[in-house]
């Protein structure tokens, strides 16, 4: 018999390989018989690491290379961030699972304060993140927020070499890696509302491809999917990529879907909210919804002056 065979397009991110080693050791505790194999390239995403992502303005700057790949048949799936992944796909791919959601929170690391309420007046905070730049500044407008890019270890890095006071980064990526004695303190949702879809990670593979997605299926989380499929409705219909200052968060209560969502100013002058529940099976007209609410308020001229800026 051939031997079977599942080829991983992965980012060489430490958090993308961890991800990606992940699904591959799922899958083969699954499938005992089957050989996978990682695909490691490299995006644009990690090319260009000195410009805030919102300037850089393409949607999808991590997971192009990675969709090409699917399409030209060098790899079978690509395992995302689901924070990262644009809603529209390339026409003959698609997501096909979303699993189990590692803790979404924003996460306080610092070297000597423990919580965004010790920081002293005028501290310096690193974070690249318009969401979480708006929420800090509406919490803490003396904080000066400084921008912070490269993958979580560079992260880590400056805030050691003492260029920051403190830095944000998700738990979830904290956590995968084994660093979670770093985190200080986790930020209450109340407080950093998370982007959709943090903390989840995503398998885009070939729509039309039922091998793969078969053998998929048991990597899927219902709670998760429900959630992050209320979110992402949520953005999409803000037409927010991943870098604008949304946030949006959805937690399952029995068969109950709550979602929180905001948009905020940058400088934190104005934050719109909006919640709601619906059913789990109308997660994405939920999503729509609270982001309608969110329109209503405003958040269109929030979000125009950020692309305008
Ligand atoms: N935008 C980059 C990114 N994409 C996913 C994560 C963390 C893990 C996750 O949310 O699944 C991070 C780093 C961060 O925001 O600190």
């Amino acid at each position: 018999m051939r031997q079977e065979k599942l080829k991983i397009a992965t980012r060489q991110s430490p958090l993308a390989l961890w991800q990606a080693n992940f699904v591959k050791d799922r899958l083969t505790e699954i499938y005992p018989d089957l050989t996978v194999e990682l695909v490691p390239m490299i995006t644009k995403g990690d090319v260009i690491l000195d410009t805030p992502l919102a300037k850089i303005g393409g949607k999808g700057l991590f997971v192009k290379e990675l969709e090409n790949a699917l399409l030209n048949g060098e790899a079978d799936i690509a395992v995302h961030s689901m924070k990262d992944v644009p809603m529209a796909f390339p026409a003959g791919l698609g997501l096909s699972v979303i699993c189990k959601r590692e803790d979404p929170r924003d996460a306080f690391v610092s070297n000597r304060y423990r919580s965004l309420h010790e920081l002293p007046p005028g501290a310096i905070v690193g974070t690249s993140s318009l969401r979480r730049q708006c929420q800090l500044k509406t919490l803490r407008p003396d904080l000066k927020v400084q921008s912070l890019r490269g993958n979580v270890g560079t992260r880590l890095s400056k805030l050691d070499k003492g260029d920051y006071d403190a830095v944000i980064l998700a738990s979830a990526g904290l956590i995968r890696l084994g660093m979670r004695e770093r985190i200080a303190s986790f930020i209450e949702t109340e407080i950093s509302l998370p982007a959709a879809g943090q903390g989840a990670v995503g398998i885009e593979c070939r729509t039309g491809d039922e091998r793969v997605q078969k053998l998929l299926a048991p990597l899927a989380d219902a709670e998760t999917t429900a959630c992050v499929l209320a979110e992402r409705a949520m953005n999409n219909r803000l037409q927010g990529g991943c870098q604008v200052p949304i946030g949006g968060y959805a937690v399952l209560n029995g068969d109950e879907l709550h979602l929180r969502a905001l948009v905020g100013a940058l400088d934190g002058s104005k934050i719109i909210r909006a919640e709601g529940k619906s059913a789990v099976k109308n997660a994405e007209v939920l999503g729509v919804r609270i982001a309608e609410q969110l329109l209503a308020q405003g958040a269109d001229k929030i979000l125009a002056d950020v692309y305008n800026d």
